[in-house]
C-alpha cells in the first residue's frame, strides 16, 4: 500500500458533507485498504466558519473555496455545496489545477454535464456523480458501466423522496396535499421552500442526467417536460383505485423504436398497483430499467438523507482514488453521441381525462366525437350524475401527447363541457 496520501477538498460541509467527512474519518482504515492509499481531508470549504463541526478540525476549514481547489496538491476535490454558481466555477478550477471531481450536484450536472465533462476529459480527470441522482441507490454506475453491452430502452423512476412521500400519504391516509406537504415538512423530508421538489424541478434535473447516461447521449434540463404534483386531488387517488391503479410522481425516459432519438418527461402519472414502482413507500426512490438483454431491472432506496448519499459519494471517491493511482479516467466524454430529443407532443400514451360535463342528451357523443376527431381512441368511459351536471371519466388507448393536447383544447370549447377536472396520463401497463 501507498503510505503517501491522496489528499481531499471538500466543497459544502451541511447535510451531505458533513456525513462524509465523517465516514472519511470512521472509515478511514477501509477506505486505504479498498484504494491503496490512504486518503486525508486536506480543507472543508464553507459559507459559515464559526458554525460548530463535530469531528471536523477547525484548522481544516476555510470560506476561500477557490484557494483551496487552487492549492495544486489536491487529488480530488468533493463537491457538495450545490446550486449552479460557485459549485461550476470551483469544479472546472479543480480540473484547471490537477484535481479530479466528485459531486453530488444534479442541478448544475443536468444543466452543464456536457461542458464539465468535456472539462475532465480535456484534463485527463475524472468526473464522478453517483449520488446526484436517487441518493444512495446505485444507478448511475450500473447503467454507464454494467449495462454499457446492453441497451437500455426505457427508464421509469421515483427519484424524488419528498413527493412520494406526499403523494403516498395521500393515497394512504386520504390526507389532502397540503396535509401531507406539512408533515413531509415536519419530518425534514421537505425543503423550508419545497418548490424544487413538488413543482417536479428536482426530479427532471435527475431525469435529464438519467437519460444521458441510459442512452449514451445528452439531455440537458431544458430538454425535460416537467410537471408537478400540486394539483393531484383526492378525487384523482379515487379514481386511480377503481382503474387498479395508485398515484406517483414519475421520471419516465425513453428511446425511440428505431432508435433515433429519445424523450424525458416528469409528471405525475397513474400506475398499475401491480407495477414494481406502486409499492414504493414513503421517501423511498426506486427505477425501473428496461433493455434489451437484461429486461427488467429495479434499483430501490433511499434517495435523500445525509448517510445514505454520503455513501454514493464515499463509493465515488474510492473509485476516483483507484484511477488517480493506476493512472485511469472513467468513461468521458467521447462515449456520447448526440441523439435528439423530441418534444412531448411525439410522446405516447394512455390518458385518464375527468370532465365536469352537463348531464343531458347527446352530450356522451358530443365529447366521444371530439376525441374521434383527434384520432384519440377511447378505452372506457364513466359517467357519475347528480343535480344536471356529470362527472365523466374517460380513459383513452394509446396516443400521442400532441393529439391529445389538441382534444382537451377543443372539448374546453364545447358548451356542454363545464370544465376539466383533471388529466392524467396511465403508465407502466
Ligand atoms: N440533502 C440530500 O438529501 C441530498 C443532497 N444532494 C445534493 O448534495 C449537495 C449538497 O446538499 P446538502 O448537503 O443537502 O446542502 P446543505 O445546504 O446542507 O449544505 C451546503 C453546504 O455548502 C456550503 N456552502 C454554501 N455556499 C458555499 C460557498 N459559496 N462556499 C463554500 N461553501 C458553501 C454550506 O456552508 P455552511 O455550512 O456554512 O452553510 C454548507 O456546508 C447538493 O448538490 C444537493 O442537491 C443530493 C442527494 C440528496
Ligand atoms: N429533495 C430531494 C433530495 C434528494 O435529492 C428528495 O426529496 O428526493
Amino acid at each position: 500500500m501507498r503510505t503517501r496520501p491522496l489528499k481531499v477538498a471538500l466543497l459544502g460541509c451541511g447535510v451531505v458533507g458533513s456525513e462524509v467527512a465523517r465516514i472519511m474519518t470512521t472509515h478511514a482504515d477501509d477506505l486505504a485498504a479498498r484504494i491503496g492509499a490512504p486518503v486525508e481531508l486536506a480543507g472543508v470549504a464553507v459559507r459559515r466558519p464559526s458554525k460548530v463541526r463535530e469531528g471536523i478540525d477547525p484548522a481544516l476549514v476555510t470560506t476561500d473555496a477557490t484557494a483551496l481547489v487552487k492549492r495544486g496538491d489536491i487529488d480530488v476535490v468533493v463537491e457538495v455545496i450545490g446550486g449552479i454558481e460557485p459549485a461550476r466555477t470551483l469544479i472546472t478550477t479543480a480540473f484547471d489545477h490537477g484535481a479530479s471531481v466528485v459531486s453530488a450536484n444534479k442541478a448544475l450536472l443536468a444543466q452543464d454535464g456536457a461542458a464539465l465533462h468535456a472539462a475532465a476529459e480535456e484534463h485527463g480527470k475524472d468526473l464522478y456523480y453517483e449520488a446526484a441522482v436517487a441518493g444512495a441507490i446505485p444507478l448511475i454506475r450500473p447503467l454507464r458501466e454494467s449495462l454499457a453491452g446492453d441497451k437500455v430502452n426505457r427508464v421509469l423512476g421515483i427519484v424524488n423522496g419528498t413527493t412520494n412521500f406526499i403523494l403516498d400519504k395521500m393515497d394512504s391516509t386520504g390526507a389532502g396535499y397540503q396535509e401531507a406537504l406539512d408533515e413531509a415538512t415536519a419530518l425534514g423530508y421537505a425543503e423550508a421552500d419545497p418548490t424544487a421538489d413538488v413543482e417536479g424541478f428536482d426530479a427532471a434535473a435527475k431525469a435529464a442526467i438519467l437519460a444521458g447516461i441510459a442512452f449514451h447521449t445528452r439531455v440537458r434540463l431544458d430538454d425535460v417536460y416537467r410537471e408537478g404534483m400540486t394539483e393531484v386531488t383526492a378525487a384523482d387517488f379515487a379514481s386511480a383505485k377503481q382503474m387498479g391503479c395508485t398515484i406517483k410522481l414519475l421520471a419516465i425516459c425513453e428511446r425511440a423504436a428505431d432508435g433515433g432519438s429519445v424523450t424525458a418527461r416528469v409528471h405525475p402519472a397513474m400506475i398499475p398497483l401491480t407495477h414494481p414502482l406502486a409499492s414504493v413507500r414513503g421517501a423511498y426512490n426506486a427505477v425501473f430499467v428496461e433493455s434489451d438483454a437484461a429486461g427488467q431491472l429495479m434499483f430501490y432506496g433511499p434517495g435523500a438523507g445525509g448517510a445514505p448519499t454520503a455513501s454514493a459519494v464515499l463509493g465515488d471517491l474510492v473509485a476516483v482514488c483507484r484511477n488517480r493511482l493506476s493512472g485511469a479516467t472513467g468513461p468521458g466524454e467521447s462515449a456520447y453521441a448526440a441523439l435528439p430529443v423530441s418534444p412531448m407532443g411525439d410522446v405516447v400514451t394512455r390518458y385518464h381525462i375527468s370532465l365536469d360535463v352537463a348531464d343531458k342528451p347527446g352530450v356522451l357523443a358530443q365529447v366521444a366525437t371530439v376525441f374521434a376527431e383527434h384520432d384519440v381512441s377511447i378505452d372506457t368511459v364513466r359517467q357519475q350524475g347528480k343535480d344536471g351536471e356529470a362527472s365523466l371519466v374517460v380513459v383513452t388507448h394509446r396516443a400521442s401527447d400532441a393529439s391529445l393536447s389538441g382534444t382537451v383544447e377543443a372539448l374546453r370549447k364545447l358548451d356542454t363541457v363545464r370544465g376539466v377536472a383533471s388529466i392524467m396520463r396511465v403508465e407502466g401497463e
